[in-house]
């Protein structure tokens, strides 16, 4: 469905990815993991044609560079990642704005019954349709985030790109958006690549992993191997998996351990 060949980008002139090349297929989740600085917005960017490229991606077999930007955002949405408001617009309009592509030439103010009943549908896939008339620069860093994820939704794109999408997110939400991404993906016609930062958050969701070092692909394959990996560790420069067993030991004495002195409530 999406497919990378020896793609290289980067910034004045600087390559900051270098020959990558991939291949997702439909229903596929990809997660990119991979230490700050790594380049995987960068990748982010280039495969949504924000940046130039070196290399070829293909888009069901077309190369994105012979698309018109419009052909290229009806295939592939980015959830964008939460920038700094300077227009105050209802939820309910913000995620309106997905369906710009929609609207054939319609402005804003007149959307099609089909558009206003697709924002709807969008909304309540993530929990906010109750309060869709509400003003954005109101939310939380959370709710704000599930917005944005509903605007991608409502493009109705075969290919969702996010970039770091659960930073705000509180356990439950984290949660709910990996359990919503996955079913997402397994749509006809649907695939999710996401970078995520949160290793227990990629096992769930991704079928397969690209692990980036400075630009480069270290490893990529299926989610397993790659995370099990002694590559992981070499890539982060810590012992990964014995991080997490801690971790976990961590939880388990807290879940079996003796019961723990009452503590008061602050009123
Ligand atoms: N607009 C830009 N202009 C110049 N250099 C940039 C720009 N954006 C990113 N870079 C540089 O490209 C490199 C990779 O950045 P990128 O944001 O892709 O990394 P990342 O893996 O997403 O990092 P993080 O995990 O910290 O979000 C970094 O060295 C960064 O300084």
């Amino acid at each position: 469905m999406l497919t990378l060949k020896n793609v290289s980008a980067g910034y004045n002139g600087f390559d900051v990815i270098s020959d990558i090349s991939l291949d997702v297929m439909e229903g596929e989740n990809l997660c990119i993991l991979g230490p700050n600085g790594c380049g995987k917005t960068t990748l982010i960017k280039t495969i949504s044609g924000l940046i130039p490229h070196m290399g070829t991606i293909e888009i069901d077999g077309i190369n994105i560079s012979d698309m018109k930007r419009t052909e290229v955002a009806e295939k592939i949405a980015v959830m964008s990642q939460i920038s700094t408001i300077y227009f105050s617009y209802t939820i309910y309009e913000t995620v309106l704005l997905g369906r710009y592509l929609h609207m054939n030439g319609r402005t804003f103010k007149e959307p099609s019954l089909r558009d206003r009943e697709y924002a709807d549908k969008c909304l309540k896939a993530v929990g906010l349709y109750s309060m869709k008339n509400k003003q954005i620069s109101t939310l939380s860093g959370g709710q704000l985030q599930r917005v944005y994820l509903a605007r991608t939704l409502a493009q109705e794109p075969n290919v969702i790109l996010l970039d770091e999408p659960t930073n705000h997110l509180d356990l439950k939400h984290q949660a709910e958006l990996v359990d919503f991404l996955r079913d997402w993906s397994k749509e006809e016609g649907h695939t999710v690549i996401g970078v995520f930062h949160d290793l227990n958050l990629a096992m769930k969701l991704a079928d397969n992993v690209l692990l980036l070092d400075k630009g480069k692909i270290a490893a990529y394959g299926k989610t397993k191997d790659v995370i099990s990996s002694k590559l992981l560790s070499d890539v982060y420069e810590m012992d990964v998996a014995g991080y997490m067993v801690d971790s976990l030991k961590q939880w388990e004495s807290i879940q079996n351990g003796p019961a723990q002195t009452k503590l008061r409530k602050i009123k």
